[in-house]
């Protein structure tokens, strides 16, 4: 089992003295290569913070990242673009894509901005996966939200990353265009062996996951393998109780979580026989064998 990134001791303080905001405070958190972890916790609990601290995107006030084996703490600028561009691909809510630019373009892009060519087998495995096709020639103001986030997820893995990191990839979709993108995410780890990292709201979305680790105030503060939606509301009931009129400063807010449809399994649009459970669980165990 190695480990494809690693946080040691990470804090980040926004702002300073009286308007200072600890997002994170002394996390240690690894990510195991091959594995689809989420991250998980109500509005405010770090999850972005912490995500993009792991993905070289802002830099802590304390601790130290590596992606693999590279320190990333101390990287200049252009070995941290390289190493942004070549190791780590990125999933944006809002999709991030260049407007003026097709489909096609859209995907190679990382490639020809590295100068590379573009490796047409491989291009051609996931536009296959990912039933896009017919849509290579299209912009994305011509695509539906899905078919731009199963773009953008084939842009970001075009440069076959190390890790692959997804900010609440779903967060912008229907349950239908959600469940291809997590499914295509799944699929990349089980019969590409990618890693992948997402940040999310959404236990029905975690549930794709192999790992979901639980934030709140800036701490880890459960991390559970192998979870299904039931098991991750219950975790998620547990760990962020309902505090009705208890949502002060400094206090990370339980509604957002239940709000955002986490405690409501079918009131973000997740329809019941979308997918079961028992199914999607079953798919992911039987891949992993
Ligand atoms: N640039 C910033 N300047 C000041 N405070 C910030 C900044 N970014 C985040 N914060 C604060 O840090 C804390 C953690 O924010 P973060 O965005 O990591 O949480 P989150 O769990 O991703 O929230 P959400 O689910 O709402 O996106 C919050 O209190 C937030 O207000």
């Amino acid at each position: 089992m190695s480990i494809a990134a690693r946080a040691k001791g990470l804090t980040k303080i926004y702002g300073s003295d009286s308007a200072s905001v600890t997002a994170l405070e002394d996390v240690d958190f690894d990510v195991t290569s091959g594995e689809f972890t989420a991250i998980m916790g109500p509005s405010g609990s770090g999850k972005s913070t912490l995500m993009h601290l792991l993905a070289a995107l802002d830099t802590p006030t304390a601790g130290e990242v590596w992606i693999g084996d590279t320190a990333v703490n101390n990287l200049a600028d252009t070995p941290l673009t390289v190493l942004r561009r070549d190791r780590i691909g990125f999933i944006f809510q809002a999709f991030n894509l260049v407007p003026t630019l097709n489909a096609r373009e859209n995907i190679v892009l990382p490639v020809t901005i590295a100068g590379r060519k573009v490796d047409v087998e491989w291009f051609d495995k996931i536009i296959d996966v990912l039933g896009l096709a017919d849509r290579l020639t299209h912009k994305p103001a011509e695509l539906s939200g899905g078919q731009q986030q199963r773009v953008a997820c084939a842009r970001a893995l075009m440069n076959r990353p190390d890790i692959v990191f997804g900010d609440e990839p779903t967060g912008n979709l229907d349950s239908r265009s959600a469940a291809e993108v997590l499914g295509f995410l799944r699929r990349s780890v089980d019969e590409f062996g990618q890693t992948v990292v997402m940040v999310t709201h959404d236990a029905h979305a975690a549930s794709y996951a192999d790992r979901v680790v639980f934030l709140s105030d800036g701490h880890i503060v459960d991390d559970i393998r192998g979870a299904d939606q039931t098991d991750l509301l219950r975790e998620v009931a547990r760990i962020y109780p309902r505090t009705d009129g208890d949502t002060g400063p400094g206090r990370p807010s339980a509604e957002a979580v239940y709000r955002d449809g986490s405690a409501a399994p079918t009131s973000r649009g997740v329809p019941a026989d979308d997918e079961s459970d028992v199914e999607r669980s079953g798919a992911r165990h039987a891949a992993r064998g």
